[in-house]
């Protein structure tokens, strides 16, 4: 049994990494889909649906048909030896299983479709700069997914500007500002300022404009 609380969330970046998915049903469709925006995909299966060759056309991913029980442990190796992760997601347990078996003696990670894998995969909201992962470590995927449509109501397009702003800021106070006890000040006088919230309401500029004069201000309290 695995203990859900060493379950840790990290950005991974997947640019150069390759995933493996054996099905292509629902689940195999769905994982597709939101690997292929991050990394390389190879999906194995005994057939494709037209979303798999949009995909294709659109996507870094690779189509390999192929019933995976008729394949040997030396095929199955030479498909998944260089990957990051393996995806078993056909509707048979017995060839899953063999899959992780298989993808555990490489030392590649695993996201079992049926079980908690080594990797469980979580909601993701990505707005800007801003990302967040909502999961429930396999109790509830659908709470997982309603959480997410609640969260993404109140993330407004504000969230993305004041990233920014902060992103802007942070290196000119990393100039300006010896101290890193004052730059986390004034980017916190920034975040909590109603002022520059209700100026990028208005415009990017207004709120920006807003933002400048607090750090103005307060580089001059800091100074003096
Ligand atoms: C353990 C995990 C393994 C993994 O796949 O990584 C897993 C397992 C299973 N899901 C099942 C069912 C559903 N999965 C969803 C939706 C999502 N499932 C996702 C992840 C995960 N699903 C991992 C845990 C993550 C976590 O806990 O948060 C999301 C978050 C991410 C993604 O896959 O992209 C994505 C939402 C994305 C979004 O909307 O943003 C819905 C909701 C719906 O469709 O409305 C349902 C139907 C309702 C329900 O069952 O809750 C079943 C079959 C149960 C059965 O047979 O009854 C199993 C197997 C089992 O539990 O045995
Ligand atoms: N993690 C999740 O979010 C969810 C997981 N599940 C579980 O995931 C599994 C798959 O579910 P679905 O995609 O809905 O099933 P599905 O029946 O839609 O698709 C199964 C896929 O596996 C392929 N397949 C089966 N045997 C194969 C073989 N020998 N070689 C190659 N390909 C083979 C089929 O061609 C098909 O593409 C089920 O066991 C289900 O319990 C179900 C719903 C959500």
């Amino acid at each position: 049994m695995k203990d859900k609380n060493h379950f840790l969330p990290l950005l991974i970046d997947m640019s150069d990494k390759k995933v493996v998915i054996f099905g292509s049903g629902s689940v195999g469709e769905r994982k597709a889909n939101l690997f292929s925006e991050y990394s390389s995909v190879t999906v194995v299966s005994r057939s494709f649906s037209d979303t798999f060759f949009e995909l294709e056309r659109k996507n870094h991913i690779t189509l390999i048909e192929a019933d995976a029980g008729k394949l040997t442990d030396d095929d199955v190796n030479k498909i998944i030896e260089d990957a990051f992760l393996v995806i078993p997601a056909t509707n048979d347990r017995t060839i899953n299983e063999r899959i992780v078996e298989l993808s555990k003696a490489f030392n590649i990670l695993t996201n079992e479709v049926d079980a908690i894998g080594d990797v469980t995969v979580p909601a993701v909201i990505k707005r800007g700069d801003l990302t967040i992962s909502i999961s429930t470590t396999g109790s509830s995927p659908a709470f997982s997914r309603f959480t997410r449509q609640q969260v993404e109501k109140i993330i407004t397009p504000e969230f993305a500007d004041m990233i920014r702003i902060q992103g802007e800021m942070r290196p000119y106070l990393k100039k300006e500002v010896p101290n890193q006890r004052d730059r986390k000040d004034i980017l916190w006088d920034i975040l909590e300022s109603k002022e520059v919230w209700d100026g990028l309401e208005e415009s990017y500029e207004k709120g920006f404009k807003i933002a400048q004069d607090i750090v103005r201000k307060k580089i001059s309290e800091k100074v003096r």
